[in-house]
Protein backbone atom coordinates (compact mmCIF):
# COMPACT_ATOMS: atom_id res chain seq x y z
CA UNK A 1 0.00 0.00 0.00
CA UNK A 2 1.33 3.45 -0.76
CA UNK A 3 1.29 5.85 1.27
CA UNK A 4 -1.20 9.35 0.90
CA UNK A 5 -3.40 11.99 2.66
CA UNK A 6 -4.82 9.72 5.75
CA UNK A 7 -7.40 11.86 5.85
CA UNK A 8 -8.69 10.73 2.45
CA UNK A 9 -9.05 7.37 4.03
CA UNK A 10 -11.60 7.78 6.55
CA UNK A 11 -15.01 8.88 6.15
CA UNK A 12 -16.57 10.37 9.54
CA UNK A 13 -14.69 10.95 12.60
CA UNK A 14 -16.97 8.14 15.54
CA UNK A 15 -15.42 9.58 18.60
CA UNK A 16 -13.08 12.43 19.14
CA UNK A 17 -10.11 12.59 21.17
CA UNK A 18 -11.58 15.05 23.57
CA UNK A 19 -14.57 12.71 24.21
CA UNK A 20 -12.52 9.37 24.70
CA UNK A 21 -10.31 10.89 27.21
CA UNK A 22 -13.32 12.08 29.06
CA UNK A 23 -15.18 9.04 29.14
CA UNK A 24 -11.54 7.08 30.27
CA UNK A 25 -11.45 9.87 33.19
CA UNK A 26 -15.39 8.49 33.98
CA UNK A 27 -14.09 4.91 33.84
CA UNK A 28 -11.51 5.11 36.06
CA UNK A 29 -13.52 7.03 38.71
CA UNK A 30 -15.97 4.19 38.54
CA UNK A 31 -13.27 1.49 38.12
CA UNK A 32 -11.31 3.51 41.32
CA UNK A 33 -14.56 3.25 43.73
CA UNK A 34 -15.65 -0.49 42.75
CA UNK A 35 -12.01 -1.80 43.19
CA UNK A 36 -11.69 0.47 46.86
CA UNK A 37 -8.89 -1.35 48.71
CA UNK A 38 -8.06 -4.29 46.42
CA UNK A 39 -5.19 -4.59 44.10
CA UNK A 40 -6.16 -4.78 40.59
CA UNK A 41 -4.53 -6.50 38.03
CA UNK A 42 -4.88 -4.66 34.34
CA UNK A 43 -4.49 -7.13 31.43
CA UNK A 44 -4.28 -5.57 28.11
CA UNK A 45 -4.98 -7.28 24.67
CA UNK A 46 -2.45 -6.55 22.68
CA UNK A 47 -2.13 -4.78 20.08
CA UNK A 48 -5.44 -3.09 20.20
CA UNK A 49 -5.68 -1.88 23.87
CA UNK A 50 -2.41 -0.24 23.89
CA UNK A 51 -3.87 3.22 23.99
CA UNK A 52 -6.45 2.71 26.07
CA UNK A 53 -4.83 1.04 28.71
CA UNK A 54 -2.10 3.70 28.80
CA UNK A 55 -4.94 6.23 29.61
CA UNK A 56 -6.98 4.37 31.66
CA UNK A 57 -4.30 3.50 33.94
CA UNK A 58 -3.22 7.20 33.86
CA UNK A 59 -6.45 8.26 35.49
CA UNK A 60 -6.51 5.41 37.87
CA UNK A 61 -6.02 7.24 41.55
CA UNK A 62 -5.48 3.23 42.89
CA UNK A 63 -2.57 0.87 43.23
CA UNK A 64 -2.89 -1.53 39.96
CA UNK A 65 -0.22 -3.69 38.29
CA UNK A 66 -0.06 -4.65 34.66
CA UNK A 67 -0.08 -7.59 32.48
CA UNK A 68 -0.42 -7.78 28.49
CA UNK A 69 -2.24 -10.65 26.52
CA UNK A 70 -1.01 -10.98 23.23
CA UNK A 71 -3.96 -12.38 20.68
CA UNK A 72 -5.13 -12.14 17.33
CA UNK A 73 -8.05 -13.05 14.87
CA UNK A 74 -8.50 -10.79 12.35
CA UNK A 75 -5.09 -10.65 10.50
CA UNK A 76 -5.46 -8.36 7.65
CA UNK A 77 -8.66 -8.23 7.25
CA UNK A 78 -12.17 -6.74 8.62
CA UNK A 79 -13.75 -9.93 9.07
CA UNK A 80 -13.11 -11.87 12.64
CA UNK A 81 -11.49 -15.04 11.20
CA UNK A 82 -13.21 -16.79 14.44
CA UNK A 83 -9.95 -18.35 15.45
CA UNK A 84 -8.06 -16.58 18.73
CA UNK A 85 -4.26 -17.40 18.31
CA UNK A 86 -2.42 -16.84 21.26
CA UNK A 87 0.95 -14.97 20.84
CA UNK A 88 1.75 -13.70 24.42
CA UNK A 89 0.67 -15.48 27.39
CA UNK A 90 0.48 -13.47 30.53
CA UNK A 91 3.56 -13.07 33.19
CA UNK A 92 1.65 -13.41 35.64
CA UNK A 93 -0.44 -16.16 38.04
CA UNK A 94 -4.08 -14.78 38.09
CA UNK A 95 -4.58 -17.31 41.35
CA UNK A 96 -6.49 -15.23 43.74
CA UNK A 97 -6.23 -11.97 41.71
CA UNK A 98 -9.07 -9.30 41.02
CA UNK A 99 -8.51 -9.04 36.97
CA UNK A 100 -10.10 -5.78 34.73
CA UNK A 101 -9.15 -7.03 31.36
CA UNK A 102 -8.94 -3.59 29.25
CA UNK A 103 -10.16 -4.35 25.63
CA UNK A 104 -10.43 -1.34 22.50
CA UNK A 105 -13.23 -2.86 21.01
CA UNK A 106 -16.24 -5.88 21.41
CA UNK A 107 -17.12 -6.80 17.98
CA UNK A 108 -18.23 -10.26 17.45
CA UNK A 109 -17.43 -11.08 20.85
CA UNK A 110 -15.00 -14.24 19.91
CA UNK A 111 -12.03 -12.87 21.21
CA UNK A 112 -13.34 -11.90 24.89
CA UNK A 113 -15.60 -14.65 24.91
CA UNK A 114 -12.43 -17.22 23.83
CA UNK A 115 -10.41 -14.76 26.68
CA UNK A 116 -12.66 -14.77 29.53
CA UNK A 117 -13.16 -19.01 28.91
CA UNK A 118 -9.35 -19.24 29.00
CA UNK A 119 -9.05 -17.02 32.35
CA UNK A 120 -11.81 -19.19 33.67
CA UNK A 121 -9.89 -21.96 35.23
CA UNK A 122 -6.58 -20.07 36.34
CA UNK A 123 -7.76 -19.01 39.50
CA UNK A 124 -8.64 -15.45 40.06
CA UNK A 125 -10.63 -13.77 42.63
CA UNK A 126 -12.59 -11.69 40.14
CA UNK A 127 -12.66 -11.14 36.33
CA UNK A 128 -14.57 -8.32 34.93
CA UNK A 129 -14.39 -6.17 31.43
CA UNK A 130 -13.35 -2.85 30.64
CA UNK A 131 -14.10 -1.86 26.61
CA UNK A 132 -13.50 1.59 24.85
CA UNK A 133 -16.45 0.42 22.50
CA UNK A 134 -19.06 -2.05 21.44
CA UNK A 135 -21.12 -2.78 18.44
CA UNK A 136 -23.93 -4.37 19.55
CA UNK A 137 -25.11 -4.97 16.20
CA UNK A 138 -21.58 -7.29 15.34
CA UNK A 139 -22.40 -9.63 18.06
CA UNK A 140 -22.00 -12.95 17.36
CA UNK A 141 -21.49 -14.07 21.21
CA UNK A 142 -23.39 -11.76 24.37
CA UNK A 143 -20.13 -10.51 26.53
CA UNK A 144 -20.75 -9.27 30.02
CA UNK A 145 -19.00 -6.02 30.24
CA UNK A 146 -19.53 -3.79 33.26
CA UNK A 147 -16.95 -0.80 31.68
CA UNK A 148 -17.96 0.20 28.54
CA UNK A 149 -17.11 3.22 26.74
CA UNK A 150 -18.99 3.73 23.65
CA UNK A 151 -21.64 1.52 22.03
CA UNK A 152 -21.31 2.27 18.30
CA UNK A 153 -22.53 1.21 14.57
CA UNK A 154 -21.78 -1.89 13.16
CA UNK A 155 -18.99 -0.20 10.75
CA UNK A 156 -15.05 -1.00 10.53
CA UNK A 157 -13.42 1.64 12.46
CA UNK A 158 -9.60 2.84 13.20
CA UNK A 159 -7.18 4.40 15.54
CA UNK A 160 -6.57 5.14 18.93
CA UNK A 161 -4.87 1.51 19.21
CA UNK A 162 -7.46 -0.24 15.97
CA UNK A 163 -5.83 -1.53 12.99
CA UNK A 164 -6.48 -2.18 9.33
CA UNK A 165 -3.51 -3.80 8.60
CA UNK A 166 -1.43 -2.98 11.52
CA UNK A 167 -2.00 0.89 9.74
CA UNK A 168 -4.08 4.25 11.54
CA UNK A 169 -3.22 2.54 15.13
CA UNK A 170 -1.85 6.01 15.79
CA UNK A 171 -4.74 8.11 15.25
CA UNK A 172 -5.79 9.97 17.96
CA UNK A 173 -9.60 9.33 17.15
CA UNK A 174 -11.81 6.94 15.94
CA UNK A 175 -12.67 7.11 12.95
CA UNK A 176 -14.60 5.15 9.91
CA UNK A 177 -12.49 3.37 7.70
CA UNK A 178 -13.30 4.23 3.82
CA UNK A 179 -14.91 1.31 2.04
CA UNK A 180 -12.58 2.01 -0.72
CA UNK A 181 -9.11 1.07 1.68
CA UNK A 182 -10.37 -2.11 2.23
CA UNK A 183 -12.77 -3.30 -0.89
O1 LIG B 1 -14.99 -9.01 19.28
P1 LIG B 1 -14.08 -9.49 18.20
O2 LIG B 1 -14.82 -9.64 16.88
O3 LIG B 1 -13.32 -10.70 18.55
O4 LIG B 1 -13.04 -8.30 17.90
C1 LIG B 1 -12.33 -7.62 18.90
C2 LIG B 1 -10.86 -7.94 18.87
O5 LIG B 1 -10.32 -7.72 17.56
C3 LIG B 1 -9.21 -6.82 17.63
O6 LIG B 1 -8.01 -7.50 17.77
P2 LIG B 1 -7.20 -8.14 16.52
O7 LIG B 1 -7.47 -9.58 16.42
O8 LIG B 1 -7.44 -7.30 15.31
O9 LIG B 1 -5.69 -7.95 17.00
P3 LIG B 1 -4.94 -6.55 17.31
O10 LIG B 1 -5.46 -6.09 18.64
O11 LIG B 1 -3.51 -6.90 17.35
O12 LIG B 1 -5.29 -5.60 16.20
C4 LIG B 1 -9.51 -6.00 18.87
O13 LIG B 1 -8.34 -5.41 19.39
C5 LIG B 1 -10.13 -6.99 19.81
O14 LIG B 1 -9.15 -7.70 20.53
O1 LIG C 1 -13.90 -2.25 13.70
C1 LIG C 1 -12.75 -2.72 13.96
N1 LIG C 1 -11.62 -2.05 13.56
C2 LIG C 1 -10.37 -2.51 13.80
N2 LIG C 1 -10.13 -3.66 14.43
C3 LIG C 1 -11.20 -4.37 14.83
N3 LIG C 1 -11.24 -5.55 15.47
C4 LIG C 1 -12.52 -5.85 15.66
N4 LIG C 1 -13.32 -4.90 15.13
C5 LIG C 1 -12.52 -3.95 14.62
MG1 LIG D 1 -6.52 -5.72 14.62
Amino acid sequence: MESSDIRDELTDILVTETRIQDKLRELAARIDEDYEGKDVLLVGVLKGAVMVMADLARSLRNHVEMDWMAVSSYGAGTKSSGVVQIRKDLDSDLTGRHVLIVEDIIDSGLTLSWLLENFASRGAASIEVCALLRKPDAAKVEIDCKYVGFDIPNEFVVGYGLDFAERYRNLRDVAVLAPHVYS
